[in-house]
């Protein structure tokens, strides 16, 4: 990728840089049900960098406890940007908050965004370099529920054109996630693809049970079902050869990836930008994983439109990307703005606007 090197590189014009950022709070329309808990509101900060010709970048960070730093962390590292700036430029800016994952996401969706504009460029071919790329595939998400709420809300999304849906299991029992897994799969017919996401809630035994009947259903994705720390057990899943894909999440967090490749413990991995530091650290991450034969998907942390406009453009800059969990906005009651990606029949649109292609985000414009 093009880094913040060439914003130091421009030095002179970004001398001048003005960093702001604004607190905000997004309900849910309903509670996300997952095994950590539910997810019911959003809070975090809007971040905006203004060059001296006015040019804008934005960025957003939406701390998640377990996922994140904390809010107050990340306030805290946002308010050091500025000084940092004014003493080092963009890569000083980024050093101060590099330890914060929500922050420096932050930053640097703003430094890509503002760089893409001046280029007049969309931020994923600013990112890739790659051809144009229409749309990216992704994924209904849905929440723990009965089996007739689950098969009914996977109906629905099949219905809007959906060919991926992924499931929260773990808050029931094996049996009864089983069930609503067995209701969804009669209720969508053998061409939607199947997940199910389990965060860390299952022991060994009740994920090598599930195991056997996911294979079944036909379930392409079996994500985190044991805790992070279980790495090796997740590799001994996946030594089972179900056909069904382990994907690592929470793991990748704690392990990172030599680790998971050492044992073998992951067919897929999930990327959340905004939960790595940023857009160009999951696009590097993502590269580094397809070379050793392991799938990166996208997915955001329900975050608003501008992290998650961003996680838009990182999929289009990753080739062959499989569907991603990036159709998050409909879980919000409301937004920063403007929604710029549209999805049409279970893909994401990609904004073909300079930058993020994100405007009338900040309070007082
Ligand atoms: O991947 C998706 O379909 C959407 C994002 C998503 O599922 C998550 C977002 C935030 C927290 C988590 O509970 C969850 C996940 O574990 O992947
Ligand atoms: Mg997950």
């Amino acid at each position: 990728m093009n880094s913040d090197r060439d914003l130091d590189a421009d030095r002179g014009a970004d001398d001048t840089l003005e960093f702001d950022y604004q607190p905000f709070s997004l309900a849910l329309e309903e509670p996300l049900e997952t095994a950590a808990g539910p997810i019911d509101a959003r809070e975090g900060f809007l971040v905006r960098l203004v060059d001296i010709d006015g040019t804008i970048g934005y960025g957003e960070a939406t701390p998640l406890p377990g996922w994140t730093e904390s809010e107050a962390d990340c306030e805290a590292a946002l308010e050091r940007v500025q000084p940092a700036l004014e003493e080092g430029g963009p890569s000083a800016a980024l050093e101060a908050v590099d330890q914060q994952v929500a922050a420096r996401h932050a930053l640097s969706l703003a430094l890509a965004d503002l760089q893409a504009t001046r280029q007049s460029t969309p931020l994923y071919r600013y990112l890739g370099n790659g051809p144009m790329i229409g749309r990216v595939p992704v994924n209904a998400t849905i929440g723990d529920g009965s089996p007739a709420a689950t098969s009914a809300a996977a109906r629905r999304a099949s219905d809007r054109g959906f060919s991926c849906c992924k499931l929260k299991v773990g808050l029931r029992s094996l049996e009864a996630d089983l069930e609503r897994i067995r209701e969804t799969r009669a209720a969508v017919g053998e061409e939607m693809a199947l997940r199910v996401d389990a965060n860390e809630a299952w022991s060994y035994d009740e994920a090598e049970r599930a195991l056997e009947t996911l294979a079944d259903l036909d379930v392409a994705v079996l994500e985190q079902p044991l805790p992070a720390g279980a790495l090796e057990g997740h590799a001994d899943l996946r030594a089972q050869q179900s056909g069904v894909d382990i994907a690592l999440d929470e793991g990748l967090l704690e392990h990172g990836v030599d680790n998971i490749c050492e044992v073998g413990a992951a067919d897929a991995v999930v990327l959340k930008p905004m939960a790595l530091g940023g857009i160009d650290v999951a696009r590097k991450l993502a590269a580094w994983v397809t070379e050793l034969g392991i799938t990166p998907i996208i997915t955001t942390t329900i975050d608003g439109v501008v992290a998650r406009t961003g996680a838009v453009h990182l999929a289009a800059a990753i080739p062959d990307i499989p569907p991603c969990g990036l159709a998050t906005a409909e879980l919000l009651a409301e937004d920063l703005g403007r929604d710029p990606v549209l999805l049409e029949k279970g893909a994401a649109v990609v904004p073909q606007a300079k930058g993020l292609g994100v405007d009338g985000v900040w309070a007082d414009e």
